[in-house]
């Protein structure tokens, strides 16, 4: 992944993960709970995602949930300025208080709706995020109002993307944005197959 991962990072992953099972058990907040799930789903997805972010991207990631990508994004790249949005209030919470935990600088949880986002933020996020989240189409509608002049999205997808990609392709094209690459990845110990689709506004002819 092209990331130097230190002893305080994997601690605080470990952190990450020992709150995310003892508020699960309370609050249900992931479907994905024990060590092995959350080590490969969540934090090596989310580490692969990590390795393509630069450290000048101010990042936000729609659909947080209990925060992947945004929270392994933020241990392993503290510098890089990350805000979620999620619509439930919990999870929110639950990522608020690991920020709290990890002294995070630079990090925003929003509770509300993406849409309700974008009447409230200047433009201004450098790349977008969201992992399983909604289809194309629906994520880049969203998060255009929300994006810079020169920004980039990144949906994180599981397998057999190619049937969405051909249906959204041309409404991605009316928004103004089209697919320059898509990156599939194996998950270690046969966790599954994943995608990066990276989109980007259209240049003018
Ligand atoms: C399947 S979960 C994915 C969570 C996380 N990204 C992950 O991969 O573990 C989708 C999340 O999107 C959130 N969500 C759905 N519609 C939303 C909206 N319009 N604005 C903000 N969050 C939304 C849901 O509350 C849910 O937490």
């Amino acid at each position: 992944m092209g990331l130097e991962i230190s002893e305080e990072s994997i601690r605080a992953f470990e952190l990450f993960a020992d709150q995310l099972k003892k508020w699960n058990r309370k609050i249900n907040l992931t479907a994905i709970i024990s060590d092995e799930e959350i080590a490969v789903k969540h934090i090596i997805d989310a580490l692969i995602f990590a390795g393509c972010v630069r450290d000048d991207e101010r990042v936000l990631d729609i659909g947080s949930g209990a925060g992947v990508p945004a929270i392994p994004l933020k241990i392993v790249k503290p510098s890089v300025p990350v805000t979620s949005v999620d619509a439930v209030g919990k999870k929110i919470l639950f990522q608020r208080h690991v920020a709290r935990l990890l002294k995070f600088d630079g990090f925003e949880a929003i509770h509300g709706r993406v849409e309700e986002l974008c009447g409230t933020r200047s433009h201004g996020f450098d790349l977008i995020t969201s992992r399983a989240f909604s289809r194309l189409e629906q994520f880049v509608g969203l998060a255009a109002p929300l994006l810079s002049g020169t920004g980039r999205l990144i949906a994180m997808k599981g397998p057999g993307v190619a049937d969405e990609i051909k249906a959204d392709e041309e409404r991605l094209a009316t928004l103004g944005f089209e697919i320059v690459s898509v990156t599939p990845y194996r998950l270690p110990l046969s966790k599954g197959e994943r995608n990066l689709i990276e989109i980007i506004l259209r240049k003018a002819a």
